[in-house]
Formats: C-alpha cells, structure tokens, sequence
C-alpha cells in the first residue's frame, strides 16, 4: 500500500547546526548578568547572556565553564548549572543554524571583570525585558522567566 507523502515529510536542507552555551547567572539580589556585546561584532551593542561556543572535544557545561571565565573572569561550578531553556534560529550570517541551551546557576567564584570587550551589568527581570537583545537571547530569557514567579514590585 502506497503512503500518502505529506509535505512535511522531505528533509529541508539547513546550513550546518553550531551549538552555543550561555549561562543566566542570578546574584542573591534578584540580578542577572547580561553583557553587551561589543560594538565591532555581529550584534554590536546588544545585550547577551555571557556564553560562547561549543568547540569539538567539548561537553556544553565544560565549553560554558570556560567561555564565562575567559569572558569575564568568573569559575563557574559544573555541578551547580541547571538547564533553563533552549533556542534555535538562523545565525545572524545565516551561515549556520544555531542551537543554544541556556543553563541558570547561583553559585560561582569571582565578580565580572571583562577580558574580551563586553561590558558586563546586572538587571532586574523588568529590566531585562525593555533591553535590546538578540533574538535567540530574548526567547531565552522568556522561558527563563516563564518558569519563574513575578518578581516582588
Ligand atoms: N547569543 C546569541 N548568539 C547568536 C545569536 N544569533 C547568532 O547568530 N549568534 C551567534 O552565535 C555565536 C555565539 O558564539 P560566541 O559568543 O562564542 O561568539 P563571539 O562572536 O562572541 O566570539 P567569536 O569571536 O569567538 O566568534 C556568535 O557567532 C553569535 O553571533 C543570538 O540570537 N544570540
């Protein structure tokens, strides 16, 4: 018996998957680190969750530990990185389709201090809803506070 093909069924080509960490750091005052991306880059000025790259070899904690210490000098503590959420979407060149999971924490080592030209800063979450994101960031830090309770007024 011949199965109807329905359009869904063939594979859309997509560029190739580039996987990304980004970590939501919450201090004990309610805050979240974000960074603004420096001015040169793809983004330029926008407000990101600190992470980078998962470079082959990598799981995407170890690649989130280093990339938060390289960006801004923090130890983050493997064991204390919780998942919070995931986003996918084209890359800004569209050369890639980016895969990026985002993990919270409370717990680290050390204040921001930035080595590659972000500038790091801390908001409160309605804060962080009147920023300028990026997209992939902006549909994080929705789920990200979806499952969270209204800040206190
Ligand atoms: N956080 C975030 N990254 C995105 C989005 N869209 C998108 O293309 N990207 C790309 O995902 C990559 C994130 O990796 P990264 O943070 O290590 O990249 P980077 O440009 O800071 O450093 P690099 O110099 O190593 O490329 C960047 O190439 C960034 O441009 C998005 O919506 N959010």
């Amino acid at each position: 018996m011949e199965v109807e093909k329905s359009p869904t069924d063939d594979v859309i080509p997509a560029p190739p998957i580039m996987l990304v960490t980004a970590a939501a750091m919450q201090r004990s005052d309610g805050r979240w680190l974000l960074q603004r991306r420096p001015a040169n880059k793809l983004h330029g000025g926008l407000w990101e969750f600190p992470g980078g790259k998962v470079e082959p070899g990598e799981t995407p904690v170890g690649a989130l530990v280093r990339e938060v210490r390289e960006e801004l000098g923090i130890k983050l503590n493997a064991e204390q990185l919780a998942p919070a959420g995931f986003a996918t979407g084209p890359s800004a060149d569209d050369n890639h389709t980016i895969v990026i999971l985002l993990y919270s924490t409370a717990r680290w080592v050390g204040v921001p201090v930035p080595q590659e030209g972000a500038a790091p800063d801390w908001f409160t979450q309605p804060e962080i809803s009147r920023l300028d994101c990026p997209p992939l960031d902006l549909e994080l830090a929705g789920q990200l506070f979806a499952g969270l309770p209204e800040p206190a007024k």
